[in-house]
């Protein structure tokens, strides 16, 4: 089996127990089989050998929300409110998406993404059939979903669940098992009740969480009080949403009581702080949830909301904004929020016990970061470095499964230069069709 044995590097765990150690890691087939301050013993036979000195090694990151595809709307609609921005801007636009301009959207996130450090994502999305072909030869792994608007007839809705059914069927486990699938009602807001009900009972058909958007701005709630008589959390937890393992995007305008319900079902929320701040949804509660016990992790949401996939930004901003709107300086600590966009984003897609730390046994999902640099200088914290001062951009090699899928900044199975163009021919064609 193809081993790589990594020398004399710096390696940030996210494990309490040893959370950073200088030293030696063996990676074999797709497992971290070795990771020590100690020289492997008896040594690694026949293994690649690769100096990491100059170099700091953590777990890829995770990105629990997002719609790929529509980073052919980056900058299509900047300085609107969600309402806005979604009903006059992006429905029009996505309207007229072809499968090329999913591909090509597509692909162009993955490679931001993979390029940035992130090694996990999460998408919500339609023509998923071509997300997932995208994530399967990019080397990414992948968390899918064809989400669904249910403001449509009858047999519309039935056909979307239908085709969200199938393509759980076709995907989950596959591209040697980096692909999971679960099932996603767009929001509570955009699907009956009756069809949430309806997407609920096919999870559990299926055997597959849930996800949805909940919470995110004040209107929404407001209308979910107006319309149906009770807050989002409540709403949800009437259709059962909460009898499958669920992970709910933004939350946003949370209760004491919605947050108490949240934690006694075991709901994870992926914050979005970027795409909350530019969309002016509002600041979510993180301290608060995570006090009362609620898995929380970090999502872009699309680059049309955001404006980039970096998700380093969403970890330094998960660590300055809650101290800016708490007035408590200890609010989100540095290891706090590196925990936010890898183990806790691990914990929060129900796949803790294979990605999220550098752990032996886990699988090799890690990326190295070039420390020899200005920006990372005087070298003294190192996790306070990279959320404080480091970005995607600091990123040199990403690991996938043990394969490497970024060496030197570059993708190793993307064609690069050709996503680029294909991109900004997409987006041409969209905006004079
Ligand atoms: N087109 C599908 C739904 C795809 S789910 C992805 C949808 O989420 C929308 N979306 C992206 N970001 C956000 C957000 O922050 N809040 C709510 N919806 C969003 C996006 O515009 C897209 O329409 C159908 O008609 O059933
Ligand atoms: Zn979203």
């Amino acid at each position: 089996m193809k081993r790589l044995w990594i020398e004399n590097g710096t390696f940030v765990t996210m494990d309490d127990q040893r959370p950073v150690l200088k030293g030696h890691m063996v990676v074999e087939g797709d497992t971290i089989l070795y990771l020590s301050e100690e020289l492997p013993d008896p040594l690694p036979e026949g293994a690649e050998r690769m100096n990491g000195q100059g170099l700091v090694f953590m777990p890829g990151l995770i990105n629990t929300h997002g719609h790929a595809a529509m980073s052919l709307l980056r900058g299509y609609s900047d300085d609107q409110s969600l309402q806005v921005w979604l009903e006059q801007k992006m429905w029009p636009m996505e309207a007229k998406f072809t499968d090329d301009d999913v591909r090509w959207g597509t692909s162009l996130a993955v490679a931001e993404m993979l390029k940035s450090g992130t090694t996990t994502f999460v998408d919500m999305y339609d023509r998923m059939n071509i997300v997932a072909e995208v994530a399967e030869q990019s080397g990414i792994r992948a968390f899918l979903t064809r989400g669904v608007i249910g403001l449509c007839p009858p047999e519309v809705q039935t056909s979307k669940l239908n085709e969200a059914k199938q393509f759980v069927q076709d995907w989950n486990g596959k591209a040697d098992g980096r692909i999971a699938t679960m099932l996603s009602p767009h929001a509570p807001y955009t699907c009956p009740p009756d069809y949430i009900v309806r997407i609920v009972e096919a999870a559990h058909e299926l055997n597959v969480p849930l996800h949805t958007h909940m919470s995110e701005s004040a209107a929404e709630v407001a209308q979910n009080v107006k319309d149906y008589g009770c807050r989002p959390v409540e709403h949800l937890d009437k259709l059962g949403f909460f009898t499958r393992p669920a992970l709910l995007a933004h939350a946003v305008h949370l209760t004491d009581d919605e947050i108490a319900l949240l934690a006694a079902r075991g709901a994870a929320v992926s914050h979005n702080p970027a795409s909350n701040l530019k969309l002016a949804s509002g600041i979510a509660r993180v301290p608060d949830l995570l006090k009362e016990g609620v898995t929380v992790s970090l999502g872009t949401d699309s680059a049309a909301s955001n404006n980039n996939l970096d998700l380093f930004d969403e970890i330094r901003l998960a660590a300055l904004i809650h101290k800016g709107v708490s007035g408590d300086p200890t609010a989100v600590p540095a290891q706090e929020a590196l925990k936010l966009g890898t183990v806790y984003g691990a914990k929060a897609i129900w796949q803790e016990q294979r990605v999220g730390q550098l752990k032996e046994g886990l699988k090799a999902d890690f990326i190295a970061i070039d420390m020899e640099q200005p920006h990372f200088y005087p070298q003294t914290e190192i996790i306070s470095h990279l959320v404080y001062s480091g970005s995607g951009r600091d990123v040199v090699h990403v690991w996938i499964d043990g394969n490497q899928v970024v060496k030197n900044g570059e993708c190793l199975l993307l064609d690069e230069a050709k996503i680029l163009a294909e991109s900004q021919r997409c987006f041409e064609r969209l905006l004079s069709s």
